[in-house]
């Protein structure tokens, strides 16, 4: 078990990494979410041991993780981070990058795991190139395949999805979900892209400006989120003040300052309901996202799968009430 407490780093007087609290169990994917710049590497670095905290610490189950002040090579030995930047040796060939991280194994050992490896990542065909003459994908499933060579106790993922195109996707994400099934690993990913982070992890934090602000199942924080922030980074949204309620039919609370949240998928389009304008009607493949101003102050986007709607149209949207969420700022 990785637990982190309290930890807190600061650059140049710039608070990245603000008293954050964690634990991340065997066998458990955990996700945090943040906008650029939310100090989420540099909580990766303090996770992994590659960067000393200011304040707080981590621990491998009762082993505290030292900082490369403390140690002569820094990092925990059952501890890997992958970078976004992936830091492969760039002479060497995908396969002796991958055979690197099992160089204190025996040989017989090693043939077997890095063929077992490049398989798994889909890396067989180009074992023999250097990282600069393979795809990004390839270069990513490297690093990953480097990182879990000898099984380590924690995986700590840096944006892992950021350069992927689907099917690389899907494929990394069936690596992550068999090694934490099969080997019980640890993995910790930061995104600033929810999609992953809501489909992928059993838990999923929101952090910003350093802070982890929510913590809970990706359900609940999509369903729940504590503040405006929290809303946006886990998908669309619509946010209005609550005086604004009763433009949708639907009942007034006692502060009409409050912010409100409603999720695409929970407004309905009805004839029989309130009536507002289409200004905006983009297709996503699988559906149509469709923007309908309500009044002048709220404008609501929502899901559909109809094929019959244009901008300039009139449609009626109905909402239920408990689908509107109270955010705390
Ligand atoms: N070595 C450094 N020296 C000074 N400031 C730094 C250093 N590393 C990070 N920072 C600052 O700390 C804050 C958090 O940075 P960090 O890289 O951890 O954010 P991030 O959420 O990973 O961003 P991104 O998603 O863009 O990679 C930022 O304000 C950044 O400018």
């Amino acid at each position: 078990m990785l637990t982190a407490t309290k930890l807190s780093k600061v650059y140049n007087a710039v608070p990245a990494v603000r008293n954050v609290s964690l634990t991340l169990e065997p066998g458990q994917i955990m996700a945090l979410v943040g906008a650029s710049g939310s100090g989420k590497s540099t909580l990766l670095n303090l996770l992994a041991g590659l960067a000393d905290a200011d304040s707080g610490e981590v621990r491998l189950n009762d082993e505290r993780v030292m900082g490369p002040s403390e140690v002569l090579v820094a990092g925990h030995t059952n501890i890997r981070l992958v970078h976004q930047e992936y830091q492969l040796m760039p002479n060497v060939s995908v396969r002796e990058n991958i055979t690197y991280a099992l160089r204190f194994y025996e040989k017989s050992y090693r043939e077997f795991r890095v063929n077992e490896l490049l398989k798994l990542c889909r890396l067989t065909d180009v074992q023999d190139r250097i990282p600069r003459q393979v795809s990004g994908g390839e270069k990513q499933r490297t690093a990953i395949a480097r990182a879990i060579a000898d099984k380590p106790t924690v995986l700590l993922l840096d944006e892992p999805f950021s350069h992927l195109d689907l099917p690389n996707r899907l494929i990394v994400r069936d690596l992550l979900f068999d090694m934490v099934r099969q080997d019980d690993t640890s993995c910790l990913f930061v995104t600033h892209d929810a999609t992953d982070a809501l489909s992928l992890a059993d838990s999923l934090g929101i952090i910003r400006d350093g802070k982890l602000i929510q913590f809970g199942s990706p359900v609940d924080v999509y369903r729940k989120p504590a503040t405006a922030y929290a809303a946006r980074m886990t998908g669309i949204v619509n946010i209005f003040k609550a005086k604004h309620l009763a433009t949708l039919n639907l009942p007034e609370v006692a502060n009409p300052n409050e912010f409100m949240c409603l999720r695409p998928e929970q407004i309905h389009l009805d004839d029989s309901g309130v009536k507002g304008t289409i200004r905006a009607v983009l297709f996503k493949g699988s559906h149509y996202e469709l923007e309908i101003e309500m009044s002048r102050y709220v404008c609501l986007n929502l899901l559909t799968t109809r094929t019959d709607l244009r901008v300039g149209q009139s449609v009626g949207v109905r909402v239920a009430s408990e689908s509107v969420w109270r955010l705390n700022g």
